[in-house]
């Protein structure tokens, strides 16, 4: 069937019976809708795309210097495109009209409320998206799922436009979901995997995935571009981010084994991820996986199974996001364990707060949880992390579901734009992001004005551990056990 529509798609398109795609609109200016159509505009210069949002200080962050996100790449694509083919604003009624294909781009949370509150995904963003649509559209629209949804979301948009339509005005809805990862996210999109076009199985249909085909052509290879249907696409998108969340607890898992045993996850990661049926990608045992979408996206998925009345697919999913779970509550737990099971008053440099490397986002890092389970110990910490701000440290800390008690917790928290400074009188050092300008620091130097024995706490696995234990460090990481630091500890660390 796929064959089918792909050379049917093909043939229209060169029969010159297309429509022809000028004014693009995204609506949403986050993670997602600023970097994807600032790479449509940069690889299409006949299309004009016009990128809305509700939040005023967004977007004019959007029009300044400094961009609302970091991502490697970002900043030069927006410079050569911004204010020729590339525009920001906040009058979304204006670019709807315009644009002949619409994609939504805003957020999709688990329901904080409700039914279905903490797992299912609150589509009150998207239904706002779609009524304003309504509201204001002339002509004929293609209207493109770029959000993450739960399957069959596409049908209350299609709902929602059809209801409020006015004479002269049509609409088809597609389904686009984005598979780019923050910190790579022009490398992913200027090269992707695939890109997964869901449409409807009728003429006009086709026709719409027709014209979103065109506009990914200027750069995708035709083999890249799978058209689906909108289901399989809907829920593709899903079943991938639940693909590589498995991963990470399932080596995660095998990390506290290998704690336990003896064995090393590194080693026993690459013996697995040698098999070509296995691979070696996403195997790197962590503290945990964070980022906006992996905890969300699986905790959808178990309740739209839960709601299908399929118990064990449910239970089997959830399994992924306990394991991640208890890996976070593991390594805060060892921390405290291997500091004489105290950290009450004691000094701890925190270095990375960001859910990964090269990226400003702390959504669900596993920094807040490890740093909230430190700080209800009583720990003083000063942290350090190169691209996120002290402000946003300070929120995710305080909020009221890190803490009971943010004014205390504002007391126990220091933040750092120096990481030599952070460790000084520190009595260990935590990594929870894999930044690589750690891997460049002076441990010696940093060994040298802390409190001894000195720990150091790796929860990322990027440093060389061996050299540590010989500078005085007493260091522990995920999934191994350094049999010379009992050595450290029974001697006070003081080598
Ligand atoms: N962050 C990521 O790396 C990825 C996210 N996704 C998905 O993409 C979607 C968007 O995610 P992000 O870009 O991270 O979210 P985000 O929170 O960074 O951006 C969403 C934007 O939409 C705006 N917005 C919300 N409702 C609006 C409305 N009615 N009118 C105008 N603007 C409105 C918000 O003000 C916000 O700026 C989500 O469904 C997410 O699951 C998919 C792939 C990767
Ligand atoms: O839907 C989304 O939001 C996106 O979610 C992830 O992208 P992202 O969350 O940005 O980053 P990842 O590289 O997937 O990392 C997620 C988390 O897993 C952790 N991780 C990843 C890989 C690994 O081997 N080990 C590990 O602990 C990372 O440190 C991070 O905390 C997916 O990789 C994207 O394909 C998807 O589009």
């Amino acid at each position: 069937m796929n064959v089918f529509r792909l050379t049917h798609i093909t043939t229209s398109l060169h029969s010159g019976s297309r429509m022809v795609v000028k004014n693009v609109c995204c609506i949403g200016a986050g993670y997602v809708g600023g970097p994807t159509c600032s790479v449509i505009a940069w690889k299409c210069p006949d299309i004009r795309v016009h990128v809305v949002d509700k939040s005023q200080a967004r977007i004019k962050q959007w029009n300044s210097d400094k961009l609302p996100i970091y991502e490697p790449g970002l900043d030069e694509v927006v410079k050569e495109c911004r204010g020729r083919n590339l525009f920001f604003s906040n009058d979304i009624d204006q670019a709807v009209r315009e644009a002949d294909l619409i994609f939504i781009s805003v957020n999709t949370p688990s329901k904080t409320y409700g039914i279905g509150k903490g797992r299912a995904a609150d589509l009150k963003h998207i239904e706002l998206c779609a009524r304003k649509i309504a509201e204001v559209a002339e002509g004929h629209k293609i209207v493109v799922e770029k959000s993450t949804v739960p399957v069959r979301a596409a049908e209350s948009i299609s709902h929602i436009l059809s209801a409020n339509t006015k004479p002269g005005v049509s609409y088809q809805v597609l389904s686009n979901p984005e598979f780019l990862a923050e910190g790579t996210a022009i490398e992913n999109l200027v090269n992707p995997d695939r890109v997964l076009i869901g449409g409807e199985e009728s003429a006009e249909g086709e026709a719409a995935v027709g014209e979103l085909t065109w506009i990914y052509h200027h750069w995708v290879p035709q083999h890249k571009i799978i058209t689906l249907s909108t289901w399989s696409s809907e829920l593709s998108k899903l079943a991938s981010n639940a693909f590589l969340a498995q991963r990470v607890s399932s080596i995660n898992a095998i990390s506290a084994l290998c704690e336990a045993t003896g064995a090393d996850v590194s080693q026993v990661a690459y013996a697995v991820g040698k098999d070509s049926r296995i691979g070696s990608k996403f195997l790197q045992a962590s503290v945990g996986f964070g980022g906006s979408c992996f905890q969300k996206d699986l905790l959808n998925l178990v309740y739209i199974a839960e709601c299908l009345n399929l118990h064990e697919v449910a239970m089997y999913w959830q399994q992924v996001t306990d394991m991640n779970e208890y890996q976070r509550t593991r390594f805060a737990k060892r921390i405290i364990g291997c500091l004489f099971n105290t950290v009450t008053d004691k000094t701890l440099a925190v270095f990375g707060f960001a859910f990964k490397k090269n990226t400003g986002d702390t959504r669900e890092s596993p920094a807040i949880f490890v740093c909230s389970h430190l700080l209800e110990e009583g720990a003083r910490l000063n942290i350090y992390d190169p691209k996120v701000e002290r402000q946003q440290i300070e929120s995710d800390l305080t909020s009221a579901r890190a803490t009971s008690e943010p004014e205390r917790v504002e007391k126990l928290i220091h933040i750092y734009t120096d990481p030599y400074q952070a460790v000084t009188d520190a009595h260990a050092i935590v990594i929870l992001t894999e930044w690589d300008e750690f891997k460049t620091y002076d441990y010696k130097k940093m060994l040298s004005v802390m409190k001894k024995p000195a720990f150091l706490f790796d929860g990322r696995k990027i440093l060389d551990h061996e050299s540590l234990i010989n500078l005085g460090f007493h260091t522990e990481t995920i999934g191994k056990r350094f049999t010379r630091n009992t050595l450290l500890r029974s001697s006070g660390g003081d080598l």
